[in-house]
């Protein structure tokens, strides 16, 4: 697929059914990262992965409004340093790659991913 530097990343993905595509293969390397899994358990992965792509969809750029609850205030009760953000974004990446996403697409929406990081660590000078 040809990127077009001017269009919405959302469409530089390949729009919705690959970007549902791109998470469910995140989450799937999410899940089976012995240091990530635990945060996930007992919770509903159906509604995670469809808030989770609704939420990137939106701040991609795509036409879809997300539903969820806000990310700070979903976040706190887990405890989750840097790290773990960290390797969450690099199993994104990694999705990413196995999506054929050109590599600059990919530094984009890493780019914006780390604008969140503060939100979901709740920490605003720690690298745990
Ligand atoms: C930029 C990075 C991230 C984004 C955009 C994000 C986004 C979201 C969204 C949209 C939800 C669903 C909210 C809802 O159900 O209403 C969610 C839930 C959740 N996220 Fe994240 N997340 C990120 C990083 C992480 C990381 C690094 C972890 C842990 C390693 C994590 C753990 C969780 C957990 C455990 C839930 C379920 C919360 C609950 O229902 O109690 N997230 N996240």
């Amino acid at each position: 697929m040809m990127s077009k530097a001017n269009s919405e990343l959302f469409d530089r993905l390949g729009g919705a059914t690959k970007l549902a595509q791109i998470v469910d293969n995140m989450y799937e390397r999410v899940l089976s990262d012995p240091d990530l899994a635990d945060f996930f358990e007992g919770i509903g992965v159906k509604r995670l992965r469809q808030m989770q792509f609704q939420f990137l969809a939106s701040a991609f750029g795509g036409p879809v409004n997300y539903t969820g609850a806000e990310l700070t205030q979903i976040h706190a009760k887990h405890a989750i340093s840097g790290k773990h953000f960290a390797k969450f974004c690099g199993h994104f990446a990694d999705a990413l790659e196995a999506n054929d996403i050109a590599p600059r697409d990919v530094d984009d929406a890493l780019g914006r991913l780390a604008m969140y990081k503060d939100k979901v660590t709740g920490e605003t000078n720690v690298d745990g």
